[in-house]
């Protein structure tokens, strides 16, 4: 079901160090910083060879990625993203597998224009999963 792995993400204390510090010290290919607000957060897209970094930062008072960061202050690998051809019949099958998606359960359009849903970390070995259909 799953594909490629379209990014992982980090989220980070300060955006514009760590996007600073991946152009500048690991000479990677650093996109501008862009604003999701039906996400909560501040994204900067890192395109590397063969995937992509996406650096997380909050945006407004509920961002989901709060109490990550309380928890890991200096920041840390938020989730990975991987690819299926059709969003829809992937949630029901993880559903029917016993797996809970989170939020409605509805898809969001994610920063890259395509629907997204994110499974529980607990469900997949405290990892959060994201599924963007491609
Ligand atoms: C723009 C878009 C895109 O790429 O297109 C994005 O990526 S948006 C990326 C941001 N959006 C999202 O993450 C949306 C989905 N995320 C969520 O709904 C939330 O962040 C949750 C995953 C439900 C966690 O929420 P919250 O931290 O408030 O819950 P909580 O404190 O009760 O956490 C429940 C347990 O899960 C753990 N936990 C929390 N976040 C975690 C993470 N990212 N990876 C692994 N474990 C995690 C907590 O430590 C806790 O474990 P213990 O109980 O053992 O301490
Ligand atoms: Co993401």
């Amino acid at each position: 079901m799953i594909g490629r792995l379209n990014h992982v993400a980090i989220a980070v204390p300060d955006l514009d160090a760590a996007a600073a510090q991946y152009e500048n010290t690991l000479g990677a290919d650093v996109g501008p910083a862009q604003d999701e607000p039906d996400h909560g957060v501040t994204v900067v897209f890192i395109t590397l060879p063969n995937t992509k970094i996406e650096l997380l930062y909050p945006l407004g008072e509920d961002s989901p990625i709060n109490g990550f960061l309380a928890k890991n202050p200096a920041g840390g690998i938020h989730h990975m993203c991987y690819e299926v051809d059709d969003i829809i019949a992937a949630r029901d099958t993880l559903r029917a597998e016993g797996a809970r998606v989170l939020g409605t359960g509805e898809p969001k359009i994610g920063a890259h224009g395509k629907p997204v849903l994110f499974l529980h970390p607990k469900d997949f070995n405290g990892c959060l999963i994201e599924l963007e259909e491609v």
